[in-house]
């Protein structure tokens, strides 16, 4: 792998593959030789730094790497997760065709089906008023208390499809800093609110946390006997559900084999759907389930998540670009580069293959991001300017949903491709200075300022464009995501499955709090800790 790494660089610099500016005046068929379809979705990712040498060579890379051979692997259920000792079948969860999936034998598609239908069961009483809370009123507001895949992703999605939301109103609290729950605590109504406590685990503390506060907040006002009307939860581990106290019929099942950060598919979904409707939550699914499929048989140079993984790869390992930023012009997925975030850098974020050593060269990137066009009069200045390349990742609709704000759409669109144009073109010296002449500026001067109105362009993006965003569209883009990281995963040959990079803070907080709660010294603690807790333990009120 290393030696195929070594020649793909070679391959860029002999064929000047970042050259992307030479490279679209040198061939007026650029974009339709290196974009592809699916439907109404574009992947345009001519503006990236490749070519078909570099394409053939990742190719090969792909092949060494056995990237089909693990995807193959992930989809029949293998133990791919070898840290961890479990499947990895989110794909399960939106498996539409009801196609068998065997985990140790036995097929999981009845029990996901049942689940499924549970929460939709579930949903529509919670949205058609008929369940109702302790005092005979229908529920008006829920709140999702998780954090992480147990959070972002009902968080993401329910911003992405405002307009298909029709049920109560949601919100949703993650953060074990109080703040969070006591403003959301402000705006409800205890006799018309429901919880859902989502956790995997059941044992994440800011979610034990916030849980045991918003149980007190209902039998504070309503009685002790009221908190069952008012919980939902969603976990993989029932035995612990039914230690809190929440009714069977209102626990939401899930499995080992779903990733948190995967897991948006599963019951974790439960606010979502509450929001938008079961068959609203089932075109979603769909989505996911059309990418699966697309993702298992497109031949490579037709295969969006594969180009996408290893166009990611060369910026990021071959050509060590350190980041990548998610460009959304669509605000409704202000929080997708969140979403993003926990999904490529808790996945990727590794550095050691699976075969238990070091990797030899660079993985998962910084990912980041804002919605557009916000994020131009903010931090654009240093990916056109900046001294690092940064690849962008652009997303934009054909259509918004506000069909008499049409106007705006379009300065909407025109400001997404003017900045995947300007960072491919930029602007050399002399153009900088001819426009400074050509406005009267005298030649000293013009030598002096026109420096500074340089962009050196060949600066890479890529572009989806997409109908519109509906509960279909979101779910594929997710899933194209998704199996982004698996392909980028399966080069670094890493374990994209676990995360015990979040344990050793987690381990050190455990051991720390009864030092902040001033029941134990910080002796043992380095001097910086020690001084921090003194400090704060001094002015604590
Ligand atoms: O769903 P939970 O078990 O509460 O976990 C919530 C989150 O916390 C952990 O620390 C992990 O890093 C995340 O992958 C996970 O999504």
């Amino acid at each position: 792998m290393k030696a195929l790494v070594e020649s793909l660089k070679a391959s860029a610099r002999e064929t000047d593959a970042t050259d992307i500016r030479a490279a679209f005046a040198a061939d007026p068929n650029r974009f339709s030789r290196f974009s592809t379809r699916l439907d109404d979705l574009l992947f345009d990712y001519s503006k990236c730094a490749v070519n078909d040498r570099v394409l053939e060579g990742l190719e090969a890379l792909a092949k060494a790497a056995g990237v089909e051979e693990k995807r193959d692997a992930m989809f029949r259920g293998d133990i791919i997760n070898i840290t961890e000792e479990r499947a990895v079948l989110h794909t399960a969860l939106r498996n539409r065709g009801n196609r068998p999936v065997l985990v140790g034998g036995k097929d999981v598609m009845p029990d996901v089906n049942a689940v499924l239908e549970a929460m939709g069961g579930f949903a529509e009483d919670v949205r058609s008023g008929s369940l109702k809370g302790a005092t005979g009123r229908e529920i008006t507001d829920v709140v999702n208390i998780g954090i992480g895949g147990s959070d972002l992703g009902p968080v993401m999605a329910t911003l992405a499809l405002a307009p298909f939301h029709d049920g109560p109103r949601l919100h949703f609290v993650s953060n074990v800093d109080g703040a969070h729950i006591a403003d959301t605590l402000k705006l409800l109504d205890p006799e018309t609110s429901l919880f859902i406590v989502a956790s995997k685990t059941f044992t994440t503390i800011e979610t034990m946390t916030n849980a045991a506060t918003a149980r007190a907040f209902i039998a504070d006002k309503l009685g002790e006997a009221a908190v069952g009307n008012h919980f939902a939860a969603v976990s993989t581990a029932l035995d612990k559900v039914s230690a809190f106290g929440i009714d069977a019929s209102r626990v939401f099942g899930f499995w080992d084999w779903v990733g948190g950060r995967y897991s948006i598919w599963s019951a974790i979904g439960l606010p979502l759907m509450i929001a938008i409707g079961k068959k609203d939550f089932g075109r979603f699914l769909d989505g996911g389930h059309a990418i699966d499929e697309h993702f298992r048989g497109a031949p490579v140079r037709e295969n969006i998540p594969m180009l996408l993984g290893l166009i990611g790869f060369y910026h990021r390992t071959v050509l060590g670009y350190p980041s990548r930023a998610i460009l959304p012009y669509d605000q409704r997925l202000s929080r997708f580069p969140a979403y993003l975030q926990q999904l490529d850098m808790e996945s990727n974020g590794k550095a050691v293959t699976l075969d238990s050593t070091p990797v030899e060269f660079a993985t998962g990137p910084v990912v980041w991001g804002e919605p557009g066009t916000n994020g131009q009069h903010a931090f654009y200045q240093l990916i056109h300017q900046g001294t690092d390349i940064i690849p962008a990742e652009f997303m934009i609709a054909a259509n918004g949903h506000e069909k008499t704000l049409r106007h705006q759409h379009e300065l909407l669109i025109a400001n997404c491709l003017a900045q995947s144009e300007a960072l491919m073109k930029g602007r050399t010296l002399a153009e900088a200075k001819a426009q400074l002449t050509a406005k009267g500026m005298d030649e000293a001067k013009a030598n002096r300022i026109a420096p500074h109105r340089v962009f050196t362009g060949n600066r890479p993006s890529l572009t989806f464009v997409y109908d519109q965003l509906d509960p279909f569209a979101l779910g594929r883009l997710i899933a194209l995501y998704e199996h982004r990281v698996f392909v980028e995963g399966a080069l670094f040959n890493i374990n994209s499955f676990d995360q015990w990079g979040v344990e050793l803070g987690k381990e050190l907080a455990t051991g720390l709090l009864p030092v902040v709660e001033g029941k134990e010294s910080a002796e043992g603690h380095d001097s910086s800790t020690a001084g921090l807790v003194a400090a704060i333990l001094q002015a604590a009120r």
